[in-house]
């Protein structure tokens, strides 16, 4: 007997994932197989070509390939009308634009551009943005896996962004540091005025403490990935978001509101 809630095979949602043999994409294949509202049409890796994603008719792929391809597959999902959600790392402001524009050319297609699809870590970002005006000091420490490719993460970078912004609203002034180097690095990088240090270690997954100071106190805001699964719902929330969102999407937060 056919379950009443089973959805019909045009109702489902048909995803491509790009990616698909990477630690998220596996995952994220997964996800989408047990789902009973999504169809998994397409698995793209290096070399299969982004075609089989458009021959399977795809409505919307995800993207967790490298930040080198990243874009390319991006120009290429919206040039032929599949909305996109994309994990992948290294977006810029500049890249940012440059996606602005290209939906601007194809106003139907929807793209969810996320630095972090763990809820956790999406609430992590939102506080560590709430208690930046009310401390002097700040640093963030982001850990993860030696394979990752990138540093600071993706995770690291926007959450630099986000308390330089909130800093700047509140009228605050550079955080005070009157230390030399040393050594060249030991202080981290400087994103927008704020210190981020990368640790990798084999056994962790992805990690980050947001560290506040100011006379007195001092306030940790950390969040744990300990598996991929974690991602998970971030990713199925934005594959079911995507096609009513036209136009740019980026982080989480506007879908968990
Ligand atoms: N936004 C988020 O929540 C998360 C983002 N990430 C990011 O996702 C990206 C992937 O991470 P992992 O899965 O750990 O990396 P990975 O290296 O395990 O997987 C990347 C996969 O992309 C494939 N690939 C490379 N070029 C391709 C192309 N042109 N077309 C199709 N596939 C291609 C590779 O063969 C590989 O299988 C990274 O940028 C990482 O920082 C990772 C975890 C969570
Ligand atoms: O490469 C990873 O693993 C992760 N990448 C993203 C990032 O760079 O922030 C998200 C998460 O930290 C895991």
């Amino acid at each position: 007997m056919t379950d009443e809630l089973e959805k019909s095979p045009e109702e489902l949602i048909r995803v491509g994932v790009l990616g698909a043999r990477g630690r998220m994409g596996i995952e994220v294949c997964k996800a989408v197989d047990a789902a009973s509202d999504l169809e998994l049409v397409a698995t793209v890796d290096q070399g299969d070509g982004l075609f089989a994603a458009s021959d399977a008719g795809a409505e919307v792929v995800v993207d967790f390939t490298t930040p080198d391809v990243v874009m390319d597959n991006l120009h290429w999902l919206i040039d032929h009308g599949i909305s996109a959600v994309v994990g992948t790392t290294g977006f810029t402001e500049q890249r940012i634009e440059r996606v602005r524009g290209w939906l601007a050319d194809n106003p139907g297609v929807g793209v969810v551009i996320a630095p972090n699809f763990g809820i956790g870590a999406v609430l992590m970002m939102q506080f560590a943005a709430r208690a930046a005006r009310h401390f002097e000091s700040v640093e963030i420490i982001e850990q993860h896996h030696p394979r990752k490719l990138d540093a600071p993460s993706g995770t690291a970078t926007h959450t630099a962004r986000r308390i330089a912004q909130a800093r700047a609203d509140a009228g605050l002034g550079p955080v005070p540091d009157a230390t030399k180097d040393e050594v060249a690095g030991a202080r981290g990088a400087d994103v927008d005025g704020v210190r981020v240090h990368a640790v990798r270690a084999t056994g962790l997954v992805a990690h980050q403490e947001v560290l506040f100071g100011t006379t007195g106190e001092t306030l940790t805001i950390r969040h744990d990935s300990y598996d991929r699964a974690s991602f998970m719902p971030g990713v199925l929330l934005a594959v079911r978001a995507v096609r009513n969102r036209p136009g740019l999407t980026v982080s989480l937060d506007p879908l968990l509101d």
